[in-house]
């Protein structure tokens, strides 16, 4: 493709990006989530501790991010549950009615059109597309879902779905192999959000977003984390003498620097997200097979 550039799940993804940090962006749904749980229970305010506990950070992150959102609370009172859940959602588009199209029905893009989360969350399944003569025309049920029912298409029914569907997150769940060209066809329809599983580094147009969901990655960044906590003495260490590969395989001292003891949320952090966000335009995602 003409003038593409490096899909790169950090690339800066919205208008938003130009005054929000992308690591507060990556925490707003955690808020999200549990300001809704907070409105189903009833609740009309809360206090930045709370709504810092439910979401898992600390007090003072919490009220650094929703300053961006320019929402400040009340001493005293706290946040305005509903007030804040409107600012959040559209800062994260959860008020408009988004459209999934899953391509490639195997069994991660058949477990993925199962989600039954899509709807609380601003989402909907529209189109599912496969390249198999064996899976085209098979109807799949969704429940929760608008439709409930699906009829699995092939290619020509994608571009027909993006077109009344929009605004849409096109899902690849294909092999590696047919990924770029899944992704040029789904450009081609006038998808701009990708939600990459494919094991392959995507290129895409200027303007076009790419996330990639790579399970391999995250398992071994655990490994790592578990291959370099602080354990208390006389506790084994479950990866001695297992190669993770990445280090030179010497065991860690208690005191070394990479002992940092921390305990290691999935919460997002500057840093966390600064490393897989804010990666500088051009670079290369890394993707582990
Ligand atoms: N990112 C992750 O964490 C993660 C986890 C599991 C699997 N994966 C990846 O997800 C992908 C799917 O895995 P799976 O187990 O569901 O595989 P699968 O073989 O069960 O499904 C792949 C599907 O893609 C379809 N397909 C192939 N070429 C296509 C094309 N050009 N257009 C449309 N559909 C096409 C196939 O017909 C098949 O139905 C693989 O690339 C796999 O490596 C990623």
């Amino acid at each position: 493709m003409a003038g593409v550039q490096h899909s790169d799940a950090t690339a800066p993804t919205s208008r938003a990006h130009r005054t929000i940090p992308d690591a507060t962006i990556a925490r707003l749904p955690l808020y999200l989530r549990a300001l809704s749980g907070f409105a189903e229970h009833g609740l009309a305010t809360v206090s930045s501790g709370e709504l810092a506990d439910a979401s898992g950070v600390n007090p003072a992150q919490l009220r650094k991010d929703l300053s961006h959102l320019g929402s400040y609370g009340t001493r005293g009172v706290g946040y305005d549950v509903a007030i804040l859940r409107t600012k959040i959602g559209a800062q994260i588009g959860s008020t408009l009615q988004w459209s999934v199209v899953i391509v490639g029905m195997g069994n991660l893009g058949t477990a993925l059109a199962s989600y039954s989360g899509y709807a609380g969350r601003g989402f909907r399944v529209a189109a599912l597309v496969d390249a198999s003569d064996v899976l085209i025309g098979q109807r799949v049920r969704l429940e929760g879902n608008d439709p409930e029912e699906l009829t699995i298409t092939g290619d020509a029914g994608l571009a027909e779905a993006v077109r009344e569907a929009q605004p849409v997150v096109g899902i690849i769940t294909t092999p590696a192999e047919p990924a770029q060209s899944v992704c040029d066809r789904l450009v081609a329809a006038g998808v701009t959000s990708i939600l990459n599983f494919a094991p392959t580094v995507l290129q895409v147009p200027e303007g076009v977003v790419v996330r990639t969901v790579d399970l391999g990655q995250e398992l071994q960044i655990l490994a790592y984390h578990q291959q370099h906590a602080v354990r208390p003495e006389g506790t084994a260490d479950p990866s001695a003498g297992v190669d993770l590969g990445g280090t030179d395989g010497s065991p860690q001292q208690p005191g070394d620097p990479v002992h940092d003891g921390h305990h290691h949320s999935d919460v997002p952090t500057d840093d966390s997200v600064a490393s897989s966000i804010e990666a500088p335009p051009g670079r290369r995602e890394e993707v582990l097979q």
